[in-house]
């Protein structure tokens, strides 16, 4: 992507800020009038440029541990420091700048366009018409949305678009840090799914700290670096990565909550890039069927895949559609396609919709890079062997 150079004495508009390490420390919130404490002694601290997942039934406190970062909601005792720096020392007005927010039902001006509510923050902070004007191009296209979309006003989106250009104007300024409150909470589970994809997508472009809240555990494991499972009470059950949770749950509260599915959990916890490709024969249409059937040998796959010029799946071919003389490319069974990036438990799913059981992955420009049979998807979900008896002795 292209970035029109920025106005000298501008900062440029491609992100530059570097994700910042957040800390809290002993922070307890005690509503005025409440018998308890809603956060019960907070402590944790989430590296630089991770994803930090607040989980845990309705009521146990996230979205205040989530507000007292940027000071809507103040700590009644403990601290908490971005980049090293107390909030309490920071202006808050000036603070909530420099944090990304994004809300469920993201929070856009009705009466403003898509590229206005972009702007809000840009404007606040006196940026030039033109360093606006390609900060939001530059947003749009980072969040899926062509540059019509600038021109549009909130209710002529769809919720998914919508929350699109909540997370833009989230970007907008580029912040270290972001603050997400169940963003995808309200969206159709097909769009959810894209929409935490294409976050994980931007966070490995572009690193940042994010601080996201949701009640599901599914979600949590899915984006988190770290979750962080709150219990009823404002109290931490634990502080760990998925992998972690889901292998040694700190308590039963803690099991519970992550579930019993543990097999389908580890689908959610692998990308395809972590098992092994296989190499299949890869044609292109009106190729000779005789000198296709003579790459089957080489190949991994049992099934030769047609790809067209730049290399993308075009069809899977079988013994019948080889009967012609050469490759037709329409006479094809229709080819499932992932990503590297895909989580295995997607992956999973979008071979099994497909007749041909094995997915072409591709890379970021679509091409093949290989194939994931659902085999072997499976045998990552086999429980380990058990170790061999020794042989009885002759
Ligand atoms: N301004 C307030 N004054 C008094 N009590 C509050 C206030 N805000 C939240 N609470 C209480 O604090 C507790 C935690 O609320 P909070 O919204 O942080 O939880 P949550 O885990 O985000 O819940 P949910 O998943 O339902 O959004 C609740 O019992 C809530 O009623």
């Amino acid at each position: 992507m292209t970035v029109p150079p920025a106005p000298a004495g501008d900062r440029p508009a491609a992100a530059t800020t570097p994700a910042a390490e957040l800390r809290f420390e002993e922070v307890v919130k005690r509503y005025p009038g409440a018998d308890a404490a809603t956060i019960e002694g907070l402590s944790l601290t989430v590296p630089a440029g991770e994803i930090l997942v607040l989980v845990g039934p309705s009521g146990c406190g996230k979205t205040t541990a989530m507000r007292m970062v940027n000071r809507m909601i103040e700590p009644t005792s403990g601290r908490i420091l971005i980049a090293g720096r107390p909030t309490a020392e920071r202006e808050p007005a000036e603070l909530r700048r420099e944090i990304g927010y994004v809300i469920q039902q993201t929070g856009l001006f009705p009466h403003r366009t898509v590229a206005d509510n972009i702007a809000t923050v840009p404007r606040l902070l006196d940026w030039s018409r033109d360093r606006i004007a390609a900060r939001t191009t530059e947003l749009l296209d980072l969040v899926g949305l062509d540059a019509t979309f600038a021109g549009r006003y909130p209710t002529q989106l769809s919720g998914g678009q919508r929350q699109r250009v909540g997370v833009a104007r989230a970007l907008a300024v580029d912040p270290p840090l972001m603050l997400m409150d169940e963003p995808f909470g309200a969206i159709d589970p097909i769009t959810r799914d894209r929409l935490q994809n294409e976050l994980l997508r931007l966070q490995r472009a572009q690193p940042r700290t994010i601080v996201f809240v949701t009640h599901d555990i599914d979600e949590a494991i899915k984006l988190g670096d770290r979750v962080a499972v709150m219990r009823p009470g404002g109290h931490l059950a634990q502080y760990a990565t998925p992998a972690e949770l889901l292998l040694a749950p700190a308590d039963e509260f803690v099991e519970r909550f992550v579930g019993a599915d543990r097999a389908l959990k580890r689908l959610a916890l692998g990308r395809v890039r972590d098992l092994p490709l296989e190499r299949p024969a890869l044609v292109r249409h009106d190729d000779p069927s005789a000198w296709v059937r003579a790459q089957l040998g080489d190949a991994e796959v049992p099934y030769p895949l047609v790809v067209d010029p730049d290399g993308r799946p075009v069809a899977w071919l079988d013994e019948d559609d080889l009967a012609a003389e050469r490759v037709d490319a329409a006479a094809g069974s229709p080819v499932a396609i992932v990503s590297r990036d895909d989580v295995l438990r997607d992956a999973f799913s979008t071979v099994l919709a497909h007749a041909v059981q094995y997915a072409a992955v591709v890379d970021d420009a679509g091409a093949v890079v290989g194939v994931l049979s659902s085999d072997a998807v499976a045998r990552e979900l086999a429980p380990a062997p058990a170790p061999a008896e020794p042989e009885p002795a002759a």
